[in-house]
């Protein structure tokens, strides 16, 4: 056995439709996910016992003890590694930090045991796990376990911003009022240039916004600064906040955008990426 080293992306819902919500409480989504090139890194070594060390700009507040999800990955192997988990991405900031995380530990594992079978008790690891072990667009589907690759979209370059509020999930899941809501349409539009695409998703919809602008009014500014960005063309936020994202035609707009919004708030975590 040898090291291994994982990116973590961070995963960006271009679209979560709630459709419903079953008997336990947990939401049917209809989200089409996409992952950008931004994220955390994980390396995993063979050890004598677990160890988990956590570092890098954004390590503050994250667990370092059993409960963290690559804690919690890694446990589902029962081969004793030490971890060493490089965090960039905010946490608790709907990009799916910590499943991302815990994707990249079961790849990393698999990859150092040499056996790619999924082990047992990954779903409870988180509804957004499955979708971050696929690693490309996607449509995800029930309350995340449907998860179909989606091939033909093109790719887009974008900001994300985060002004520093940790918005839970379970909160903003609670707080949205209608959880009936229309799903996408049955067929996702593939082979379309980004700006004509970019027109597509705006006739879509993330349900979760409104609850979580309420929770965290601060979401809102985001949006609206995002929004006035030269050459935005839509803005948006991910999962259950507060991490929201501007879409770009080029590579440039977005570079020049970051730099700006980073240059106005520079308490806000903001990133260029490109997202596929
Ligand atoms: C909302 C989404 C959209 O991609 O992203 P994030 O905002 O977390 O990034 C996900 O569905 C989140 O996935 P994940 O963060 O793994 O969720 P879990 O740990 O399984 O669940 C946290 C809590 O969210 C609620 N939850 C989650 C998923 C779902 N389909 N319905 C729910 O109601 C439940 O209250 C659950 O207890
Ligand atoms: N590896 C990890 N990175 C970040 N947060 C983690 C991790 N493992 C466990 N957590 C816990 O999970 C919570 C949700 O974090 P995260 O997965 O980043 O958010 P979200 O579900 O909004 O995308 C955090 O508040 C944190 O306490």
């Amino acid at each position: 056995m040898s090291i291994t080293k994982v990116f973590a992306p961070a995963k960006v819902n271009l679209t979560l439709h709630v459709t419903g919500q079953r008997r336990d409480g947990y939401h049917l989504l209809d989200s089409l996910v996409v992952f950008a090139d931004v994220g955390d890194r994980i390396t995993v070594m063979p050890a004598e016992a677990n160890r988990l060390e956590v570092i890098g700009p954004r390590a503050a507040g994250v667990p370092t003890d059993g409960t963290n999800l690559v804690a919690r990955a890694a446990d589902l192997f029962g081969v004793p590694v030490h971890i060493v988990l490089s965090k960039h991405l905010p946490a608790a900031a709907g990009i799916g930090g910590g499943s991302s995380d815990a994707a990249a530990t079961i790849l990393a594992l698999s990859d150092l045991i040499g056996d790619t079978r999924l082990p047992e008790g990954v779903s409870e690891l988180g509804a957004d796990v499955r979708v971050c072990l696929m690693r490309q667009a996607a449509r995800m589907r029930g309350i995340g376990e449907d998860v179909a690759p989606c091939p033909g979209l093109p790719p887009l370059f974008a900001i994300l911003a985060n002004p520093g509020v940790d918005v839970p999930t379970p909160e903003v899941f609670k707080a949205l009022e209608d959880k009936q809501n229309p799903p996408m349409p049955k067929r996702i539009p593939q082979g379309m240039k980004a700006g004509a695409f970019i027109d597509w998703l705006a006739t879509q919809r993330n349900d979760l916004e409104a609850p979580a602008i309420a929770r965290s009014p601060v979401i809102r500014d985001v949006l609206d600064a995002l929004a006035d960005l030269p050459g935005a063309r839509l803005a948006r936020m991910s999962g259950s906040g507060a991490t929201c994202f501007a879409l770009f035609e080029t590579e440039d707009a977005a570079r020049a955008g970051a730099s700006a919004l980073a240059q106005a708030k520079p308490e806000w975590w903001v990133e260029a990426a490109k997202l596929s």
